[in-house]
């Protein structure tokens, strides 16, 4: 597969460009400073895998792209956001540089094979003044995983802004990672064998996204709580300025990680027997970096009939929104014989 900058990941294949859209659209522009420097080198070669693998679809034909996993839960089914990234990136494809993502719905119909490659049918549904469309189907062994609408709008400023309050939280540089605090547990000289090798299973898995929890006991569920959940987000590795879909297209696939888990923080008596996103919306309201520490605010308004409702708002360190989500999950769940001990 021919090595694709990251502006073509999510570049369009639209003819349209605008020369008066604003500085920081989609165009990829070097970093401040000697884009030769070691600094910026050591950068580029810590490019996000994100980037370089889930998120870089190959162009089979018009409209029609394949992608392929890099991290799949111990559920074997493919993990939702790799799968609602992914469609985003085949919907930005034939869209213009002039043009951001603002908001995607989806519904996971069949779960995903890890298997097999993830084709990705996009239908150019409207090409409006403000507003353009697409569907996009994931398809595996000829059925839809996935079906996803996502619409895109020009720049509009408006008088019209107001936003939620940022959480008030400890910033990521006083908190562990998620490995940090493992290694932490997996010091404690009495803890028992069986812990050892879910812990350390855990540490194996390549998940391309560091976390850092606010809350740790309500994190990994060791005490009942609210169904909230506070946590640091950000992709792992560099991924650099400038391409904004892009930035939205990680997000998607950070946004579902974790998040339906927040339906069963007042339950540490029960744990999932089956749990699975039904559906998947998203609004993206600001610029952000996806490769930079964000709070990701969760929390669980309703669960019952075997669903839960989930809804996440992604805020940047400055306190600016930059991303809402809702998600219902099916969640079917057994009594825990004995309460984890993480
Ligand atoms: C949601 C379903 C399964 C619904 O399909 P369906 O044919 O109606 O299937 P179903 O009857 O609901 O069965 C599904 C499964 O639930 C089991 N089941 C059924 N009834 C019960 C019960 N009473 N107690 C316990 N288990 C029950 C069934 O045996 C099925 O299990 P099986 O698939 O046979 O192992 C389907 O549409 C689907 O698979 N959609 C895709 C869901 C998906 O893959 N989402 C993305 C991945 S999940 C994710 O990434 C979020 C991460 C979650 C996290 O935070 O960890």
């Amino acid at each position: 597969m021919a090595e694709r900058k990251v502006g073509d990941i999510c570049g369009s294949s639209a003819s349209t460009t605008s020369d008066d859209h604003p500085k920081d659209t989609l165009d990829l522009k070097p970093e401040d400073g000697d884009p030769e420097s070691p600094e910026a080198q050591k950068d580029q070669d810590l490019k996000s895998v994100l980037v370089t693998s889930v998120l870089n679809l190959e162009e089979i034909d018009v409209d029609l792209y394949r992608g392929t996993h890099h991290w799949v839960p111990r559920t074997q089914r493919l993990f939702g956001g790799q799968i609602i990234g992914q469609a985003l990136v085949a919907a930005a494809k034939s869209v213009g540089d002039n043009l951001y993502a603002h908001s995607l719905h989806c519904y996971f119909v069949r779960a995903g094979d890890p298997k097999v490659p993830v084709l990705y049918q996009v239908d150019r549904i409207r090409d409006g003044r403000s507003f353009t469309v697409r569907s996009v189907r994931a398809i595996q062994h000829g059925q839809p995983i996935l079906i996803c609408q996502a619409s895109f709008q020009m720049l509009q400023p408006s008088p019209l802004q107001h936003q939620f309050t940022m959480p008030a939280v400890p910033p990521p540089e006083d908190l562990l990672t998620a490995e940090e605090l493992i290694r932490l547990y997996l010091s404690k000289p009495d803890l028992a064998e069986k812990y050892k090798l879910g812990l350390n299973k855990l540490l194996a898995i390549e998940v391309p996204i560091e976390i850092k929890p606010v809350n740790p006991p309500v994190f990994y569920k060791v005490t009942a709580s609210e169904p909230k959940n506070l946590f640091w987000v950000r992709a792992r590795g560099y991924i650099g300025e400038g391409n904004m879909k892009l930035h939205c297209c990680v997000a998607a696939y950070v946004s579902d990680f974790a998040l339906l888990g927040t339906a069963l923080l007042p339950y540490p008596g029960y744990r999932a027997q089956f749990a699975a996103s039904l559906d998947h919306a998203m609004w993206f309201h600001s610029t952000f970096r996806s490769d930079e520490w964000m709070l990701y605010e969760c929390e669980s308004p309703w669960a019952g009939g075997s669903r839960g409702l989930v809804q996440g708002r992604l805020w940047r360190r400055d306190g600016v929104l930059a991303a809402s989500c809702s998600q219902e999950g099916v969640l079917r769940v057994k009594p825990v014989t004995r309460p984890s001990k993480l």
